[in-house]
């Protein structure tokens, strides 16, 4: 992979459609226009053109053509943008021609964006951002994702990173001007008190989870006894038929996941095999599963069916014991809710209640912090400031707390992508889809 090749590729979906949106960077970008669609047109200034084979001048299709020179356009490279007729045949003719071109290849997964982030355009939290609004599928996830995309986390790492290296400025000068390596006063003093605010605020901003919460989705696990109703109910909130639904014991035995909007949030339904003694092998997995999840799920519905015997739920982190086919009159149980879903009484209050539980695990979605990766780094920060902090009280060796704090400096920077991530990148990008 050359970056310094023109790379294209379609960024509107697969499949045909009215309009397909062909997508070209890189310093060809200019000849690519002249030698299919004529005159370059104005920047940015969208013109109707007739598109050619360049090789044999035969007429394409009848295309929408956009001119974007660098550096202000997304990848910060000369850009180019082909709005042609969405048919399976059009595009391939496009596609062919412009592969033909000399130093023009198919972009890879997420490689605009790569480029937007090595030109400068966006940092690392940005790009994440991005990733993310292509991947909301809820209201609150989509405006979670626009703040990302925004600067927000960018712009509270950069600041913090910012006083981080304030404070190395004042203990390398302490380092060159003191003969004993020991810090004035005045200047420990002034670097503790900015120690102690960054490590507050990232303090503060790790120990909030609720922007890993909503980017993930809550997973709300239904767990309880077989015939419970389980996979009925899986269905009734699906609003599909998704389990397999029988009146025999133990017919659900894969964990099956149903994605759920709940007043805007993202929950994630699952289903499992009903918790019993089995003699059966595959059964057995099927509830050594159920325990896992129900372990680290969010929310447990431990569903309690009115016949049978009462059996113990298993350990969860958050539970709800939800009464079950209320329909059939028989109700003994102690429960929070309960309800017949297969007629679908008590459903409403029990999405009700579900949309409760999910804002306040999420809260106000107002987190910075969205990513284990994020999360991660601010630890190490929040680490070498701890230690840097400890150095200077005790009145250690100077250098040591000055080593305490590049380090601190350089994971905030992981953040925005500062400092060398390379590792970060490749996984990121390849999770993006071509086109983008
Ligand atoms: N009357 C009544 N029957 C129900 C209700 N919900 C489920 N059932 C019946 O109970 C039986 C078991 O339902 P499932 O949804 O398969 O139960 P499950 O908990 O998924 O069972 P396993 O997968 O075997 O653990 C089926 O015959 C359902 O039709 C209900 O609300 N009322
Ligand atoms: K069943
Ligand atoms: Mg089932």
């Amino acid at each position: 992979m050359r970056s310094d090749d023109t790379i294209f590729a379609i960024a509107s979906g697969h499949g045909r459609a009215a309009v397909c949106l062909i997508r070209i960077s890189g310093p060809e970008s200019r000849t690519i226009l002249e030698s299919m669609a004529g005159r370059v047109p104005e920047p940015r200034r969208a013109v109707v053109r007739t598109l050619k084979d360049p090789m044999t001048g035969e007429p394409l299709d009848q295309a929408l053509v956009l001119w974007m020179p660098g550096p202000g356009s997304f990848t910060g490279e000369d850009q180019a943008e082909l709005q042609i007729h969405g048919g399976l045949a059009t595009r391939a003719a496009v596609l062919r021609a412009l592969g033909s071109l000399e130093n023009c290849r198919a972009a890879e997964a997420g490689e605009f964006t790569r480029r937007a982030f090595l030109n400068g355009r966006m940092d690392l939290a940005q790009v994440e951002g991005l990733a993310d609004i292509i991947d909301a599928e809820t209201e609150a996830q989509r405006r979670q994702a626009m703040r990302q995309l925004g600067g927000r986390l960018g712009n509270a790492a950069e600041g913090w990173r910012e006083s981080v290296l304030q404070v190395l400025a004042l203990l390398e000068a302490s380092l060159d001007f003191s003969d004993e390596g020991d810090v004035p006063e005045d200047l420990e003093a002034e670097s503790l008190q900015m120690i102690d605010q960054v490590r507050g605020e990232i303090g503060q901003a790790m120990a909030n989870r609720s922007g890993e919460r909503l980017r993930e989705g809550l997973t709300v696990v239904l767990a309880g006894p077989p015939n419970a109703g389980k996979s009925t109910l899986l269905n009734a909130l699906a609003r599909r038929d998704v389990a397999i639904v029988s009146p025999i014991a133990g017919t659900t035995r894969d964990v099956i996941e149903v994605h759920c909007d709940l007043g805007g949030l993202p929950v994630i339904i699952v289903d499992t095999a009903g918790l019993r003694e089995s003699a059966d092998a595959i059964e057995q997995e099927g509830v050594s599963r159920a325990r896992a999840r129900a372990e680290n799920a969010d929310l447990v519905l431990w569903l309690v069916p009115p016949e049978g015997e009462e059996s113990a739920p298993p350990p969860a982190r958050r539970l709800l014991r939800v009464g079950t086919k209320s329909d059939l009159d028989r109700t003994s149980w102690d429960c929070d809710l309960t309800i017949a879903a297969a007629t679908g009484e008590g459903l409403p209050e029990l999405i009700a209640r579900l949309e409760e539980e999910a804002a306040a695990l999420i809260g106000q979605g107002d987190a910075i912090v969205t990513r284990e990766r994020h999360r991660r780094a601010l630890e190490r920060a929040h680490g070498a400031l701890d230690r840097s902090r400890a150095m200077l009280v005790s009145h250690g060796p100077l250098e040591l707390a000055a080593e305490e704090v590049r380090m601190a400096a350089r994971s905030i920077g992981e953040i925005t992508g500062r400092v060398d991530v390379e590792d970060v990148l490749d996984r990121l990008f390849s999770s993006f889809c071509i086109g983008k």
